[in-house]
């Protein structure tokens, strides 16, 4: 996931028109169902205006007699208000409950298009290759999981809207239209015209939401950059420059919302202004005319309603055009993780036997690092040690064998079967030089790696990882909270706790990169013979610098310039 650039000043709406038809496309049958109930709504709003015209014309005249209204239901005016009145009430109890269920399906279709996208983002980051992963800037992928969704969440509630306004716009022009013609042209053609005018005037509503996109992404970059090296912060005195550069990103973030807020005002007070002119003008032309009273109170109510709605739409609109910068965003970025690449993915792990890589090469594409033209054979519950200078390539051998990377010439087989990624990932143990354990109990960051465990073979997993003592220590055993990436332990207990947690489960390969280089001798000779001792033992790979690491492992390999080869044993594994 590159940075897709600054945005263009020539934006088009092209972005909110992908979304409309990404929303509609998702809507289904289910959006059928809601557009039949925002067409049912307004129906029951026609009818309820229609019905104004007749009861206006009783109240204000009760002694006249005629029109349809007495042919179709007779008796005296009383009688006639008093049925007019029921069949109103009526008609407004039924609009208000189809309202409801139009607006409970309205917000089903915008919960689940908004929960999908989001699904789909995760998705895609969980099956992308770990050469498209290790580029993901994080800062991008939660501000669009956080930010840009819940933009798009405002984008999908705009366009209901807006659907649900044109259509009461539709109907009461209709009744309008029926009272009379003239008058309701006029007004729409000076809807129309307003409308023109503030789009003229409103800036580029499509690049003012790119720039958001961008200024959220700042804001949440520079929380995360803060975040991620807080120790080494607050330690240099850097914690100031943080909240200076933070404060810096969310003045640019406020300032473009304020632009679009200032464009979004401007146009709605421009519409207001037009819709009272087109009110008066519709009031005036209506007296002049010589309309009748009922039918000029019905049109002064019908446009009464007409208006907010009409604002409402244009405001849609704009939100709309907006919002739908952070589709383009969340589109793009899963396009980017997602590979046509065939993945050979299974969910059975290979048979038992081997791993076996021949003549396997992989170069990384920037900078063309990597390992070439490796062959290596490694029985089940060997123990080998890593060794070689750093960027010599041994993380690079590692995630080859582990099958994050796939090798781009030559096999790697396991038990005699190619690597498939997510039956042979389940398989597979990984301890980095930093350990990583979450904000949460030491009890659930263990069981992370194995989620069915119970607490005894929690207990064993200490054991094995020298951590029993540890954990013992620990104010609430194994409820106790470790803490934001376990800031609240040591260097190696953390490493201890990592370590604990990747033997959890049936593991048949075990990786420690740099795993225990912030351990003591001593601890370090204890964790080893535990790992010897696992029964059954899986492979075990320890990338060490350090010589005495090497030492206790009973076969080393270097790799020195992507090239792999054997190192002579010094000492046995104790
Ligand atoms: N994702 C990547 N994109 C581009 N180049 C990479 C990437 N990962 C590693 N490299 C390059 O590949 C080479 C081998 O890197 P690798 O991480 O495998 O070395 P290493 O032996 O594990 O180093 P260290 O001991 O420092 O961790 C290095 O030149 C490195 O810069």
């Amino acid at each position: 996931m590159t940075d897709p650039g600054p945005p263009a000043r020539g934006a088009s709406h092209a972005d909110a028109r992908a979304f409309i038809l990404a929303f509609a496309a998702h809507a289904g049958r289910g959006g059928v169902g809601a557009v039949a109930l925002v067409a049912a709504g307004a129906l029951l709003e026609g009818v309820g205006l229609a019905l104004l015209v007749p009861i206006i014309g009783l109240i204000l005249a009760p002694d006249e007699t005629g029109g349809w209204v007495a042919g179709l239901i007779g008796g005296d005016a009383t009688g006639r208000l008093t049925l007019l009145l029921v069949g109103f009430l009526g008609v407004m109890i039924l609009r208000a409950l189809v309202l409801r269920w139009r607006d409970l399906a309205l917000f089903e279709l915008q919960n689940r298009f908004t929960l999908r996208l989001r699904s789909n983002l995760v998705g895609a980051l969980a099956e992308a290759p770990w050469e498209r992963l290790a580029r993901v800037e994080h800062a991008r992928v939660t501000s669009l999981l956080m930010a840009d969704i819940g933009r798009i969440g405002s984008a999908a509630h705009f366009l209901v809207q807006s659907a649900v306004s044109v259509a009461m716009l539709a109907i009461q022009l209709l009744v309008a239209l029926a009272l009379a013609p003239l008058f309701a042209l006029f007004a729409l053609g000076g809807l129309a015209a307003a409308t023109i005018l503030v789009r003229r005037a409103s800036p580029n509503s499509a690049v003012l939401g790119r720039r958001i996109v961008e200024a959220n992404r700042g804001l949440m970059g520079s929380a995360s950059g803060f975040l991620g090296g807080l120790k080494a912060s607050a330690a240099q005195g850097a914690s100031a420059r943080f909240a200076d550069e933070f404060d810096a990103a969310q003045r640019g973030a406020a300032a473009e919302q304020r632009r679009f807020m200032r464009s979004q005002t401007n146009s709605r007070t421009l519409l207001s202004i037009a819709t009272a002119l087109a009110a008066a003008g519709v009031v005036a032309g209506g007296v002049l005319a010589g309309v009748s009273a009922p039918v000029l109170i019905a049109l002064i109510v019908i446009f009464a309603r007409m208006a907010p709605l009409a604002i409402q739409l244009q405001q849609g609109a704009q939100q709309l055009i907006y919002n739908g910068a952070s589709y383009a965003a969340v589109c793009a970025a899963e396009a980017e993780l997602r590979t046509d690449a065939p993945v050979a993915e299974t969910a059975e792990p290979p048979p038992p036997g081997a791993i076996l890589l021949e003549r396997v090469t992989y170069r990384h594409g920037v900078g063309g690092g990597g390992v070439s033209g490796v062959t290596l054979r490694i029985e089940p519950g060997e123990i080998i040690g890593v060794a070689g200078p750093s960027g010599g390539g041994k993380t690079t051998l590692i995630d080859l064998i582990s099958g994050l990377l796939a090798p781009q010439s030559g096999t790697i087989t396991v038990g005699g079967v190619p690597l498939a990624r997510s039956g042979w990932g389940a398989t597979v143990g990984y301890v980095p030089q930093d350990g990583f354990l979450f904000h949460d109990s030491v009890r659930r960051n263990l069981s992370w790696g194995d989620p069915g465990c119970d607490d005894a073979a929690i207990h064993r997993a200490l054991d094995v990882a020298d951590a029993t003592a540890l954990v013992a220590r620990m104010p609430r055993g194994l409820d106790t909270i470790v803490g934001e990436r376990g800031a609240l332990l040591s260097g190696g207990e953390r490493q201890r706790l990592s370590i604990a947690r990747a033997v959890l489960g049936e593991r048949r390969l075990l990786i420690l990169d740099e795993a225990t280089a912030a351990l003591d001798p001593a601890s370090e000779a204890t964790i080893l013979a535990g790992l010897t001792a696992l029964t059954p033992r899986p492979v075990i790979l320890i990338v060490a610098h350090r010589a005495e690491t090497l030492a206790r492992c009973p076969r080393v390999i270097r790799v020195e310039s992507g090239v792999v080869r054997e190192e002579p044993v010094a000492a046995p594994v104790r």
